[in-house]
Parts: structure tokens; C-alpha cells; sequence
């Protein structure tokens, strides 16, 4: 399972210039968090920060009781191997075909066979949906192929957090969507502490259990995908509903027998993860029918629950809403009135 990331008070500056400031949070083991915010507000300098390819000038990153702000280089490099990260371009070998650049870390970083190299490419190529691509060079392949292969050698080793910048980046919004799918279908079936960066509304809406915003050099806020969701802060809303009033300013074909099978799946009430124009809170997706339930679900229902009278009431209305019967026999809260 994933580990828990506490974020207690961070600072990054460049020279002059302050980026963020007193960034505290926590990111919950198994769940996964989006990190929203206008262009240039720092989130991927904050995930540079959590692995340690920048440091912050204050502040404390906490993984396994290990400050990766104050540890040696080894705890530093030990506590690195927990994490996968994609970044924005995938961050493929030009000349390498898929096969070999989702094997580099395996060659790199451990002394597997390449028999066992072998079974593990191929295991996550099929997880991320690109069987049969072994030889194409990222060249000759779509961004969203690209982002999918980079997706694959981030899970190679296996991490505990695995970092996503902007995944939604240079992709058509059905193209995002499937990322989205992919992205809980991932978290369903390893269950790793998942950020991903974006500004990506509908990724927003319907992917993470957590939500955060970078604003104004600060974190405007960060809790449960309900309580920005419903959120009255103008800068949040704006951002939301992607307007321009507000204090910010300025693949490939699908097959018949596929498309049967996603249409199936939408008449037996699957969400899609389209958001036409929906305020509040919207259906979060689930994994795709056949995969394993996500363990975080569960997580969070009852970490949500312990903290729900501390919520405002747009969230509080959302998440009892999501609530079935079963849920609201656990947490004794009665029948609804229908
Ligand atoms: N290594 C660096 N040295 C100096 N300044 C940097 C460095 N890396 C980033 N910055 C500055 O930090 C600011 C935030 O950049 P960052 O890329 O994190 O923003 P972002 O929120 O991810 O933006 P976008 O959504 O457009 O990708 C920018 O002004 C950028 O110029």
C-alpha cells in the first residue's frame, strides 16, 4: 500500500522571487490528491520538492518518519526509490523503443534478469494498455501513447507515490478522460499514494479523492475532492468554472467490439467521467468493471467521516450524498428521507 506524505510549512524561493510559502498538508496513504492552480503557480516545483530534485528553503517533508529536506543523501536516495513519477512529456529516450525505455530503470536500478525484466515490462505495457507497441519509438507514437509509456516505466519498481505532472497536457479531452480511467484504474490495482498536477477541470472533477490549489503563492486549500468542490472562495470557484471573472487573470481508433463494451458498461450505470457544465459535486470514477475495488474508497470514507463536522456545509451535503445504504448503517447515521 502507499505511504502517507506530510507536508508541514514549506517555502520555495528562487533568488527574489517566492514561489510559495507555508504549504502544509497531508497527502493520505492509497489516495489519490490533484494539485490545481493557475500556470506558473509552482505546482511542479512542489513536485520537484516532494522527491528531492529541489529544495525548499523551509519546511519539512516527512515520509516514513524521514525529513527528505534535512536527511543524509542516502535517505535521500533510499526514500527516492519509493516514488515513480511521469512528467510532462513522458521523458522518453528519443532512440530507445518503448520495451527498452520502460526496462531502463530495471537495468538501472536492480539486478533482474531479463527474463524477470521481461515479464514485468510486459506486465505493465498491458496495465497501461499498450501491448503489442513494444517496438515503436516515442517518435512514431501519440502524445497519449507517450504519456501511457511513460506511465509504464514510472510503475516498473514498483512505488509506494507515484507523481504525475499534468497528464492531460497535450491531449484531445477524450483522450484525458481515458487518462483519468487509467489513472484509478492504476490506483485500484496498486493502491500507491497518487499526486497529480494539472489544471484540468474535468480531471479535477471526477478523479481525485483530494483536492488542493496553488493561488497567490500560497495554498488556498487542500482536503476532500467535497469541500473545494462545493468551495465559495472566488479564486476556486473561477478557477472551476474556468471563467474569466474572478481574482485570477489573465489514438487511435477504437474498435466496435471496445466501443460495444464501453457502452455496456454505461448502461449498467457506469459513469463516463464527462462533466457537461455541472456545479458541485460530480460521480468520482471508479475502476473499470472487472478490476479490484479501490481500498482507498474505503480509507477515506471513514477519515472523511471522523472529521465530516469540521466541513462546511456545501461539503458536508456532498459527502453524505455519496453515501449508500450500506455506508450509512456503518457510520449510524439512519435512513434518508427519499
Ligand atoms: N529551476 C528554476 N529556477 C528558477 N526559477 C524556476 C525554476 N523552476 C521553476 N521556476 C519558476 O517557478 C515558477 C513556477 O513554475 P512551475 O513550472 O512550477 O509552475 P506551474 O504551476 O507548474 O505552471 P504550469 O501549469 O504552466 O506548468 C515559474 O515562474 C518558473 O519560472
Amino acid at each position: 500500500m502507499g505511504v502517507e506524505v506530510v507536508v508541514e510549512n514549506l517555502s520555495k524561493s528562487f533568488g527574489r522571487q517566492r514561489i510559495w510559502h507555508d504549504v502544509t498538508l497531508t497527502l493520505p496513504e492509497g489516495e489519490v490528491s490533484v494539485m490545481l492552480g493557475p500556470s506558473g503557480t509552482g505546482k511542479s516545483v512542489f513536485l520537484k520538492c516532494l522527491i528531492g530534485l529541489l529544495k525548499p528553503n523551509t519546511g519539512r517533508i516527512l515520509i516514513n518518519g524521514i525529513d527528505l529536506v534535512r536527511c543524509s543523501e542516502h535517505q535521500l536516495y533510499e526514500t527516492r526509490k519509493l516514488f515513480g513519477v511521469l512528467f510532462q512529456d513522458g521523458a522518453l529516450f528519443g532512440s530507445m523503443n518503448l520495451y527498452d525505455n520502460i526496462a531502463f530503470p530495471l537495468r538501472e536500478h536492480t539486478k533482474k534478469s531479463e527474463r524477470e525484466i521481461r515479464d514485468i515490462v510486459l506486465g505493465k505495457m498491458e496495465m497501461v494498455g499498450l501491448t503489442g507497441a513494444e517496438t515503436k519509438l516515442p517518435g512514431e507514437i501519440s502524445g497519449g501513447m507517450r504519456k501511457r509509456a511513460g506511465l509504464a516505466r514510472a510503475l516498473v519498481l514498483d512505488p509506494q507515490i507515484i507523481l504525475v505532472d499534468e497528464p492531460d497536457s497535450g491531449l484531445d479531452p477524450v483522450r484525458t478522460s481515458y487518462i483519468s480511467q487509467l489513472l484509478i484504474d492504476l490506483n485500484a490495482q496498486v493502491d500507491a499514494t497518487i499526486l497529480i498536477v494539472s489544471h484540468n477541470i474535468n480531471l479535477a472533477r471526477t478523479v481525485p479523492d483530494n483536492i488542493g490549489m496553488l493561488f497567490r503563492r500560497e495554498l488556498v486549500m487542500f482536503g476532500p475532492r467535497e469541500v473545494l468542490l462545493t468551495s465559495e472562495e472566488p479564486a476556486v470557484k473561477q478557477f472551476l468554472n474556468g471563467s474569466r471573472i474572478g481574482p485570477i487573470g489573465m489514438s487511435e481508433e477504437k474498435d466496435d467490439a471496445t466501443m460495444a463494451m464501453e457502452q455496456a458498461h454505461a448502461e449498467a450505470g457506469h459513469h463516463d467521467g464527462s462533466t457537461e457544465d455541472v456545479r458541485g459535486v460530480v460521480p468520482q470514477l471508479q475502476p473499470t468493471p472487472g478490476l479490484p475495488y479501490r481500498d482507498a474508497v474505503r480509507r477515506r470514507k471513514d477519515r472523511v467521516m471522523r472529521i465530516i463536522h469540521t466541513l462546511p456545509p456545501g461539503a458536508r451535503t456532498g459527502i453524505l450524498s455519496s453515501l449508500d445504504d450500506e455506508d450509512r448503517a456503518r457510520y449510524q447515521l439512519g435512513t434518508p428521507l427519499r
